[in-house]
């Protein structure tokens, strides 16, 4: 059943409100194993097309959007700072901005967001951006200045390693990742706030997921319609940090 569906035709449907367009728009795209049909799927990614037509600087805002939608993570009140862990080129901030601008009205992309990647990233109206590797204490520091005395409701990660090739290796440097994302948390997500973190699977998932479940009132893992079919990725989505921890 399921791999009768994933051969066939999938529609995905976009949001007018987000992405700024009038009705809701059907997108046709096929997934498939074989990697023939993998590269003509990839040179028809709807996806793709649609991040150059909203003016998405990558397809992987989509998988923000899809994740908002079902968690709603950016509320409409001004909810203090949200930082982005791996943020280039920008994906992921530019919809953090649209989506404050719709939830929250004109004004209020100023100070919205910190944003942090190994990458130079071109500038985004309310997002102060550092460039360096969040795992150094330096650019903690330097992320703990930006922040400042203001509340951090959200912790967004979509680091990614660089990937060697080698499936143990890649997953233990994203868990690598992610242990570094949820100490970050717990020094500076606010009780109550949300965390969402990219993972690669492997095994190791399970043990942290068992750690953040102590620290969120809600763990679950996602795997949005926009991720790649044949990626491992997914994505812890936290809600409700615990408020003994940190
Ligand atoms: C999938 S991309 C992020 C895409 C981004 N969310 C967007 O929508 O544009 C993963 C990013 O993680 C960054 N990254 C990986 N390890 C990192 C680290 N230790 N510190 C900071 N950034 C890191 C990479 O440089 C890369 O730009």
């Amino acid at each position: 059943m399921a791999s009768r569906i994933a051969h066939k035709t999938r529609l995905f449907l976009r949001s007018p409100r987000i992405l700024g367009i009038s009705q809701w728009v059907p997108v046709r795209y096929k997934s498939s194993s074989s990697s023939k049909r993998w590269t003509a799927a990839q040179a028809s990614d709807p996806f793709v097309k649609a991040a150059k037509a909203d003016s998405y600087r990558a397809r992987s805002s989509y998988k923000l959007i899809e994740l908002d939608k079902k968690y709603d993570l950016i509320r409409p009140k001004d909810e203090g700072v949200i930082v982005d862990c791996g943020s280039a080129p920008g994906g992921w901030c530019q919809v953090l901005a649209r989506l404050a601008q719709v939830k929250r009205g004109n004004d209020s992309s100023k100070g919205l967001a910190v944003a942090v990647d190994l990458l130079p990233m071109l500038p985004i109206a309310g997002v102060q951006f550092i460039q360096g590797d969040f795992t150094d204490a330096s650019i903690k520091r330097r992320l703990s200045e930006a922040i400042g005395d203001r509340r951090v409701k959200l912790v967004l990660s979509d680091m990614a390693p660089a990937f060697s090739g080698h499936h143990t290796t890649d997953h233990a440097r994203s868990m690598n990742l992610c242990e570094n994302v949820m100490a970050f948390a717990d020094e500076f997500l606010s009780s109550g706030g949300s965390l969402v973190c990219k993972y690669f699977m492997g095994g190791d998932e399970n043990e942290l997921r068992a750690e953040l479940r102590k620290r969120f009132a809600r763990v679950l893992s996602e795997k949005p319609d926009s991720s790649r079919k044949r990626s491992s990725e997914r994505y812890f989505v936290c809600i409700d940090k615990k408020p003994d921890i940190g």
